[in-house]
């Protein structure tokens, strides 16, 4: 069999679609009409936009993005404290706990502070002190707020827009020929939208006034035809660019999910217990999708409204400077709220992302758990907390709208104010005879064009703040370095031929261990725990619960690594191993096993590709699995549920047995979890634990009348490896070859056969087992 596949340890996998963004952008497609006409589209423009105006969709996404569901704030953290234990937010809710406890430290000063006159300085001095102290803490804990963790803020908090921005279009590069060319298909289409108000002037002017040339000697009939043609070519050339644009942005999307993904299953233990999957989801989805527009969507909507200001402007300029110079008044004032507005969006879609994450954590985990909520009937008590803890989504929303809306609302007003003073000057030189009728029209269109697009460039800029806020989410995980590498190299056990170091006799050495998990590190689990284990014995591990004999385990598989002392394996340090291979060929069926979402087949070839129907069934055999297995009416093709949900506990057990035999493993951990299971389920279990410990696999009697293939012959596999049980019943440790037991104070306080410890009077597991089950 194959033992270079991954290993079956439990893994998290959840993916979800998110829509992708709809924004084909946008030619302002101004009518040719009178000058109230267009007035009117200009202040529409500014103030409200069109349904098919960029700056009507942006704000659209502005707001269903970052709202789609509703909210509640300091619930929300606090929510999850109660809700579950997560070792690494509880340190990172101390932040937060102590900014709420400043105040009533404040209080205290304040009445000490009445006492004497003396007092009341010292305790007004510290009073104001401790009011800054608070500040910074409530100041902090705002801004950690943005992050989903502690390690998150400490590792982005030093990223600025511009750093960010370099990333991103380093990212982008894949990009760049498309890109290139929706730039030059923007020229285009751009070019002959920005001509469109000077030729409507022009025509204006040769209507109004008959005895003017037409150029060039043209018929009006062959102008309007010529100016089909040329907006043909404008229209394709925004098909065109359309395209590009949102293919980049597609393919950015789909590199990005993928590369995220890769850096997410490559994390190590620590991350997963930091970091949520469902704000993992969200991170794949939402803000992967966020990112991608804004390089691509926005970027393309920002220069096509930057060409719009550049060429409208040039072209006001030329018509008339001192009417340009009047309109110009507005601008500063308007680009000075555009900045102020996006960094203010920046900071508030950043925490929008993060609240998100939050809900969609707390969802998948209840939705997962969904039979032990129905059965506590909680279902009203999840309804509710869920609303509390997207509460907060909800206040962040209504903070963005409020900002929108006095920022879109004033741009409205800056705009009507501009185009009064456009008519009481522009009236003014018409009847002065300074600028023709046509050439106002035209001016006036350029205005609506030039305002449309400072209103778009705003537009951009916060949108751009916005996927900077969830790139910083993104490239936290792109570039946090695992604390354990998952490289392919280093020692691999293998023919020497191979380039491997012999096959592995599973020899293990624990020296000198210490260990305390990295998210408590105050509490030692081992303290220089030493243990030997021979080569292809079947050893058990005991000791009280909560003592570490799991712990045993995941170090053993590298999901940690010890703080000092080593672990070898036949002689080799683990560290000097390939983790990869290493790993694979480790079987091991934890307490609480769990299958993924599909048939029992699939979940057995997860551990092994390449295993053969033949080797399904007798790894099945071996773990007393294979007669229930073979009278479901799909056999091995019955789908098991999500985390194998449609499958009792010792049936899932047996599975979860059977796909680490699969590996063929060179050690083969058992953490027994038979406490958990009916008698009868148990017994199955056991049955099947028993063999694999005495290491006597016998083959289950075949039903005659089965259709299935025959069971194949007992030779054809054998259990030839270093077993390891997690032990909690007398029977299994009695048989075991060699016993280990781990004390309460982290280390190992006996070892040897069953009948050599049970022997010793006042023997530390003699006392032990007297409170074990048979
Ligand atoms: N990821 C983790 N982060 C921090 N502490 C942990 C983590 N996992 C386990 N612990 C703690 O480590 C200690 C040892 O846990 P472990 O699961 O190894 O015990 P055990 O001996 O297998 O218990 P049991 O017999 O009840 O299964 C416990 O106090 C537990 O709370």
């Amino acid at each position: 069999m194959n033992n270079q596949s991954p290993n079956q340890t439990e893994r998290k996998h959840l993916l979800q679609e998110w829509p992708s963004s709809d924004s084909v952008s946008i030619d302002v497609n101004i009518p040719i009409s009178s000058p109230q006409t267009t007035t009117n589209s200009f202040t529409t423009a500014l103030s409200s936009p069109s349904p098919r105006n960029p700056l009507k969709r942006n704000l659209e996404s502005l707001i269903f993005n970052s709202s789609p569901l509703p909210k509640s704030s300091s619930s929300l953290l606090s929510g999850f404290k109660v809700l579950k234990t997560d070792y690494s937010s509880i340190s990172f809710n101390k932040g937060n706990s102590l900014a709420q406890e400043s105040p009533s430290a404040t209080k205290v000063h304040s009445s000490a502070s009445s006492q004497t006159e003396s007092t009341t300085t010292a305790a007004t001095t510290v009073d104001s002190s401790s009011t800054k102290e608070t500040k910074k803490k409530q100041l902090d804990s705002a801004s950690k707020d943005s992050y989903a963790s502690e390690e998150e803020f400490e590792l982005t908090k030093s990223s600025t827009s511009f750093t960010t921005w370099k990333k991103l279009i380093k990212f982008a590069k894949n990009e760049y020929k498309a890109l290139a060319g929706a730039v030059g298909l923007l020229l285009v289409s751009s070019s002959v939208t920005m001509s469109v108000p000077f030729v409507m002037g022009k025509i204006m002017d040769i209507v109004t006034n008959p005895d003017l040339p037409v150029p060039f000697g043209l018929s009006i009939t062959q102008v309007f035809g010529g100016l089909v043609g040329v907006f043909t070519i404008g229209s394709l050339a925004n098909f065109g660019r359309i395209y590009l644009i949102r293919r980049s942005g597609e393919s950015m999307i789909f590199r990005l999910r993928n590369l995220l993904y890769e850096k997410m299953v490559y994390q190590d233990s620590t991350f997963f217990e930091t970091n949520r999957s469902g704000d993992l989801v969200s991170r794949l989805t939402v803000d992967t999708s966020i990112v991608s527009k804004s390089i691509t969507n926005n970027l393309s909507d920002g220069m096509r409204s930057f060409i719009s200001v550049f060429a409208g402007l040039s072209m006001m300029v030329y018509m008339s400077p001192k009417l340009t110079l009047i309109m110009m008044l507005i601008v500063p004032i308007i680009s000075g709220y555009a900045v102020t507005y996006g960094r203010y969006i920046k900071k508030i879609s950043q925490r929008t992302q993060t609240a998100l994450g939050n809900i969609s954590k707390e969802a998948e985990e209840r939705l997962s758990s969904i039979r032990i909520v129905q059965s506590f009937g909680r279902e009203k008590e999840e309804a509710l907390s869920f609303t509390k803890a997207s509460q907060h989504l909800f206040d962040l929303g209504k903070k963005e709208a409020w900002a929108s809306g006095i920022f879109f609302g004033s741009n409205g007003f800056l705009g009507n104010i501009s185009i009064l003073m456009f008519l009481g000057f522009g009236g003014r030189m018409v009847l002065n005879g300074e600028i023709s009728i046509g050439n106002l029209t035209s001016f006036m269109l350029y205005t609506a064009y030039v305002g449309s697009s400072l209103a778009g460039l705003s537009s951009f800029f916060s949108e751009s703040m916005k996927g900077i806020g969830a790139s910083n989410r993104l490239f936290y995980i792109l570039e946090r370095p695992p604390k354990i590498k998952i490289e392919d190299s280093g020692l691999f056990f293998g023919p020497q031929e191979q380039g491997g170091i012999g096959e592995c006799t599973g020899h293990i050495q624990f020296e000198n261990v210490n260990f305390s998990y990295p998210s408590r590190p105050d509490v030692q689990i081992f303290k220089d725990l030493s243990i030997d284990i021979k080569p292809r014995t079947h050893v058990a591990i005991a000791g009280p619960s909560g003592q570490g004999k799991s712990t045993l385990a995941w170090l053993l598989l590298r999901m940690y690594d010890i703080q000092s002392g080593s672990i070898k394996i036949d002689g080799h340090d683990l560290k000097s191993l390939n983790l990869n291979r290493w790993r694979s060929s480790v079987g091991i069926v934890p307490q609480e096993p769990s299958l993924f979402a599909t048939t029992i087949r699939n979940n057995l070839l997860y551990a092994n590709p390449n295993a053969s129907a033949k080797d399904l069934q007798v790894a099945l055999s071996h773990a007393n699995a294979w007669d229930f297995v073979n009278s479901f009416p799909n056999g091995l093709d019955t789908f098991v549920g999500e985390r194998g949900v449609s499958l009792s506990g010792g049936q899932k057990q047996r599975i979860a047995i059977a796909r680490a035999l699969l590996l063929n493993p060179s050690v083969l951990i058992l953490d027994e979890a038979t406490s958990a299971l009916d008698s009868q389920s148990e017994q199955s279990v056991q049955i099947a634990l028993d063999r694999l410990i005495s290491g006597k696999l016998q083959m289950p009697s075949r039903s005659p009348n089965s259709s299935r293939p025959s069971s194949p012959t007992q030779e054809s596999f054998s259990l030839n490896c270093t077993v390891i049980t997690i032990a909690h019943r007398q029977s299994t440790l009695q048989k075991s070859d060699h016993l280990f037991v781990l004390g309460e104070n982290g280390s190992l306080v006996e070892s040897g056969t069953y009948s050599d410890l049970v022997s010793k009077p006042d023997g530390y597991f003699k006392q032990l087992i007297s409170t074990m089950r048979k």
